[in-house]
């Protein structure tokens, strides 16, 4: 592993894609890695989401849904934050010791990176629908290959380069916002009542109608929380305390809250459920490069994810070591091949499975540390990620996640009946939190470690 792990930061510099973040190089403040985190936080998609939902639904289902939302995604959110700073990890190596064995956290990676390809190309089509719109005469596919390939020079050098992207285009997106609320409350509304009491006809609160909001949260809220861990792992020790809070919680906030909360407005006021409309409608060229700017910074960090986890499952798997940079290209092509293929739009079934998986994976990292590793204390103290000290497979955490996210999956396309459908996320998560307890009790953590580590330092101990 030593040779693995040299070799890929004499390659990137910054990366620590194979092995945890030494304590020496953990050195971001908590308001740069939380600055990093709003790169998802901003994306239009959010509104895209309140608009649908209130709209369907009624504001104020929409409203309850994204409050759901914010409280389940910022708990998994700090703890997993929590994880990462203490042991300078992200979930793909967490993976590794926290229940899975090195071949079973391949496992999670591969699925993990396929879900950031799937958002890179879906968040680049809405990019490129937002341009074609104002340059027809520029063919689809040429737009794809220009900002397809614009995010890959982007993510050359690693997170001190995502830091100074996301730290300078902030205040532009604030200032595109701000026109976007102006120009929203100049145009007369569609609705005429306050958009608190918007309710389509037929539908009430509560009931079904919030259940489906719950569902759509569902299908999004697991991917925010576990991302936070690529950043929190670089966090400094001494603004721990802080910084899980803000990298595991207030993007939450923001997302789902801010972005989805003025989404509700937006869709309501002008009654439009699309941002790629409603915001050229209101800011009209200037709208485009809005949307430019954010699916850029969006399309910047799932590219990082992406290619991490995909160093890791390479490396886990074939011990193929080309260095972060070569999973960079790798993502970002694939994410064009999705997109010139206009398998977009054909992503529904993945989606679902992955909604539910992703809740599934963050909900047995943190039942594995919280309950298994600190309060049962069964198998190490300490998160392990080499794989001359792990086993190929623990059944802890691969036969929960299996078994969850299959009936989850099952019962997220609506086999299982009506309320399961729209819960099944949840529900999942749960039950894998239940399996991973009582599998790490009933092997009583054999397979967490072949060897003790003894190199570990103790701060970096979480039980
Ligand atoms: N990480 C991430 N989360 C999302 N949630 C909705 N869209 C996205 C995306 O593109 N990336």
């Amino acid at each position: 592993m030593g040779s693995v792990q040299s070799a890929n930061q004499a390659n990137t510099g910054d990366d620590y894609s194979l092995d945890r973040v030494p304590r020496d190089k953990r050195n971001m403040g908590w308001l740069s890695i939380t600055n990093i985190t709003f790169g998802i936080a901003t994306a239009i998609f959010y509104f895209q989401m309140g608009s649908v939902m209130a709209l369907q639904f009624g504001a104020v289902n929409a409203i309850i849904s994204a409050i759901y939302a914010i409280i389940v995604a910022g708990i998994l959110g700090t703890f997993i934050a929590y994880l990462s700073a203490k042991s300078g990890m992200n979930v793909n190596l967490l993976s590794r010791g926290g229940g899975f064995g090195y071949i079973g956290a391949s496992l999670t990676s591969f699925i993990y990176a396929t879900n950031f390809i799937m958002y890179c190309a879906l968040e680049g089509m809405i990019l490129v629908a937002a341009v074609h719109e104002f340059f027809p005469a520029i063919p689809e596919w040429v737009l794809i290959i220009i900002f397809g390939t614009a995010v890959i020079p982007l993510n050359w050098f690693g997170i001190k380069q995502l830091d100074k992207l996301q730290k300078w285009s902030l205040p532009l997106f604030f200032v595109f916002l701000v026109a976007a609320i102006v120009m929203a409350a100049m145009t007369p509304s569609v609705y005429e009542g306050s958009f608190w009491s918007y309710m389509p006809e037929g539908v009430q609160v509560g009931g079904t109608a919030l259940l489906l909001c719950i569902g759509m949260q569902h299908g999004i809220m697991g991917l925010t929380p576990l991302l936070a861990s690529d950043y929190a792992r670089f966090l400094k020790p001494k603004d721990m305390k802080i910084g899980i809070f803000a990298i595991g919680f207030i993007p939450q906030i923001f997302c789902f809250g801010v972005m989805g909360g003025l989404g509700i407005w937006f869709g309501v006021r002008l009654g439009e459920p699309n941002p790629g409309v409603y915001i050229v409608m209101l800011l009209g060229i200037w709208g485009a490069l809005f949307t430019m700017l954010t699916q850029i910074r969006i399309n910047i960090t799932n590219i990082y994810s992406g290619s991490l986890s995909l160093s890791t499952f390479f490396e886990n798997v074939f011990k193929f070591v080309p260095g972060r940079r070569f999973w960079v290209v790798i993502t970002g092509v694939s994410a064009m091949i999705l997109m010139l293929g206009g398998i977009v739009n054909h992503l529904e079934l993945v989606m679902t499975f992955q909604g539910v998986f992703l809740m599934t994976w963050a909900a047995i990292l943190v039942a594995d540390a919280v309950i298994v590793k600190k309060m049962l204390k069964i198998g190490p103290r300490y998160y392990e990620a080499r794989q001359d000290n792990l086993f190929k497979w623990n059944p802890v955490g691969v036969a929960s996640l299996l078994i969850a996210s299959s009936l989850g999956t099952i019962a997220a396309v609506g086999l299982m009946g009506e309320f399961l459908q729209s819960t099944a996320a949840f529900f999942a998560a749960i039950l894998a939190a239940l399996l991973t307890v009582g599998l790490a009790i009933a092997t009583k953590g054999k397979y967490y470690i072949k060897q003790d580590a003894k190199d570990i330092e103790t701060e970096d101990y979480i039980a």
